[in-house]
């Protein structure tokens, strides 16, 4: 199974992070890691941050596959699941899909004009889900940037979403340090999965100013499942509450940690941008 020259796309994003959306319910999509990357290459192909395709399931509505734009295939992706549940709310005339994902099952519904509300489903919050290379607490992990006796960054908490992150609670996010100290960790041998890099800037009690830099995809405008885990990170040293709008680059998502449930909810908006073939 290979992708065809002449497959069409839809093109998406959720808080200005975007996609390229494959519908392989009929027909399957199979890239290999070099033919995700190119179609993700802003220079030679469409570029995206992930690339993104619908499969069929036997357990929801349909299956959720994730490349990131260096073509590594991930567990799941927050913005992509409403822009997914979209679409098929949209195509079935339903008001709640089920999409399953390598991370685990979630339920997209309807939230207003071109806004999805997702259930996240519960963190990851024990060091062996992140996962870690060692046991620590995941609260506050042991993990410094910059010089031992004076880091520019340490002490950051350790979530999973179905995917690797780490937060940082820092007012320091010019792109700069972002990317510097991103790129630096993203890679750091305590993560053995790679793992995606917030920086968590605590405004109030409820809302927080975000950027991440993301495993296999760099600083994006926004990320999904980097909201649900700085919200979970900061509720948990009791920064915030368990609400809290998170200021993205590109938009507001509104994250709720539920307490009776454990689940975590993500609403944002969902935008198409268009449509094409793909080269
Ligand atoms: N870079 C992430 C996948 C995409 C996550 C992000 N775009 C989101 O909206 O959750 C990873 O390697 O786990």
């Amino acid at each position: 199974m290979t992708h065809s020259a002449t497959r069409p796309f839809v093109r998406m994003n959720g808080a200005g992070n975007d996609f390229v959306v494959v519908n392989a319910l009929e027909t399957p999509f199979a890239p290999t890691a070099d033919q995700a990357r190119a179609i993700a290459d802003r220079d030679s192909g469409q570029g995206c941050d992930q690339l993104i395709a619908i499969e069929p399931s036997d357990r929801a509505d349909a299956f959720m596959r994730v490349w990131n734009a260096d073509g590594g295939q991930v567990e799941t992706c927050g913005n992509a699941l409403r822009c997914v549940g979209w679409l098929l709310m949209e195509s079935t005339g339903k008001d709640t899909v089920v999409i399953d994902t390598l991370g685990g099952p979630t339920t997209a519904s309807r939230a207003g004009l071109h806004q999805v509300r997702v259930d996240m489903g519960p963190p990851g919050l024990d060091w062996t889900d992140v996962p870690l290379a060692e046991e620590m607490d995941t609260r506050g992990i042991e993990l410094q940037v910059g010089p031992i006796d004076a880091p520019i960054l340490h002490t950051p908490g350790a979530v999973s979403m179905g995917n690797p992150h780490v937060v940082f609670f820092t007012d320091r996010q010019d792109d700069g340090f972002v990317r510097g100290s991103g790129s630096l960790v993203e890679h750091h041998p305590l993560f053995p999965e790679g793992v995606n890099v917030g920086f968590a800037n605590v405004l109030a009690p409820d809302r927080i100013r975000l950027r991440v830099w993301e495993r296999g995809a760099g600083l994006t405008k926004a990320c999904g499942t980097g909201a649900c885990a700085a919200l979970v990170a900061t509720a948990r040293r009791g920064l915030t509450g368990r609400h809290a709008v998170i200021e993205a680059d590109g938009g507001e998502l509104v994250i709720d940690w539920d307490e009776s449930s454990g689940h975590v909810f993500m609403t944002g908006p969902v935008e198409i941008e268009g449509t094409g073939t793909l080269r």
